[in-house]
């Protein structure tokens, strides 16, 4: 294990053109959990291979501890990887396969079934153990292919590139656990890439947030969910997403048209801003109990465990996650209140404050 460190690391795939991974200083560390977590194409295939040495990157250097393997090819940078889909040897039996990586590194026999014996049983491939992999489904191969990124104990790194797609939906939170428990049990350093919030929420210590080749921000998933700092991150951690009003800051307070919805943060200088509050927080009054905008209720989503209240105000439209069987009705004209510790204030799509309670006039 390692602690995996990215100096100015950035690719680009056509001669810095375009940068598919910005040039960024992050450092991977040692025995943590981590999601990579963004939309298709922004760049996490990039970054992980980048890491395991498939990518040498066009900018920056990489480090293992004090180890610089820029050059270094995956041979010699000791990662176990797992793929999207199986990588087996297919005649070879579960066992067999399992055992590979380890008697490739001549670990002694002992040691290797005790390890096998112990993924496989973590794992729940105790009945198949001695079967030929072809003769499995590809969702049982995938999570052979697991096994085999599992079963070293010494490695600086495990990266797992959506090990899960082929994995019945059902299976899937089953293996996460498992995934968590073997963590818990090896130390090792897993970065695992995922474009699905759940996935990443569920399972990793920490969740890196990657969007159009940057990462946005790094932090545990309630961080990340409570106190977005781009609204990236408000958009694709959540659901549904982080609601986004443009707002105006003059003088000492934040105005929407033209309420004062709360007191702007001391240090910002007056002029547009878009406030960021998630549907979990906005809070729907008949009557304005405190700073507020009124707000024609467009429709409601009734989910069973609570209600999506949807409503418009001026041209933006706003979703309040409310009680199940709530009593709001389209067309009607409500107050909604943003709480002065759930309500942020951005500038250019990056957290630049907090909306301030308003003295005397209550919040939220
Ligand atoms: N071999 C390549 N040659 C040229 N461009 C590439 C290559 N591989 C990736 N790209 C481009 O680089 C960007 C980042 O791709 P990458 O595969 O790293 O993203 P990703 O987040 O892993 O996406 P996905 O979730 O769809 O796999 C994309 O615009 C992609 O089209």
């Amino acid at each position: 294990m390692a602690d995996i460190r990215l100096e100015g690391v950035g690719h680009s795939y056509d001669g810095g053109e375009t940068w598919a991974l910005k040039p960024m200083t992050w450092t991977w560390r040692s025995a943590r959990a981590y999601a990579l977590l963004g939309p298709s194409g922004c760049g996490k295939t990039t970054l992980l291979n980048i890491v395991s040495g498939l990518i040498t990157p066009t900018t920056g250097r990489i480090w293992f501890d004090d180890r610089e393997v820029t050059g270094v090819p995956t041979a010699g940078r000791n990662i176990a990887q797992v793929f999207q889909f199986p990588v087996l040897y297919e005649e070879m039996t579960v066992y067999d396969n399992l055992a590979f990586p380890l008697r490739n590194r001549k670990v002694p026999k002992r040691e290797i079934d005790l390890r096998v014996r112990e993924v496989s049983r973590l794992l729940g491939l105790d009945q198949v153990l001695r079967r030929r992999s072809r003769r499995l489904d590809p969702g049982r191969q995938q999570i052979v292919s697991l096994g085999r990124g599992l079963v070293r104990s010494q490695v600086a790194a495990v990266l797992l590139d959506e090990p899960l797609t082929v994995v019945d939906p059902a299976l899937k939170w089953t293996l996460r656990s498992k995934l968590k428990e073997i963590h818990r049990d090896t130390g090792h350093t897993l970065i695992y890439v995922t474009h699905d919030q759940t996935e990443a929420l569920t399972f990793a210590d920490e969740v890196v947030v990657l969007n159009d080749g940057a990462i946005v921000q790094a932090g545990e998933p309630a961080e990340l969910f409570l106190s977005p700092a781009h609204e990236f991150v408000g958009h694709f951690i959540g659901s549904p997403g982080m609601n986004v009003l443009p707002a105006e800051i003059v003088g000492d307070v934040v105005r929407v048209g033209r309420e004062d919805v709360g007191a702007a943060p001391g240090g910002l200088p007056d002029g547009p801003v878009r406030i960021g509050v998630r549907p979990e927080f906005v809070r729907i009054t008949g009557t304005r109990t405190s700073p507020g905008v009124a707000a024609k209720v467009t429709g409601i989503d009734r989910m069973g465990a609570y209600d999506l209240v949807h409503a418009r105000v001026g041209e933006h439209d706003l979703i309040a996650k409310t009680e199940a069987d709530s009593a709001y009705l389209p067309d009607a004209v409500e107050f909604l209140h943003f709480p002065a510790d759930r309500t942020f204030l951005f500038r250019d799509e990056v957290r630049c404050g907090s909306l301030a309670p308003l003295n005397g006039r209550g919040q939220g």
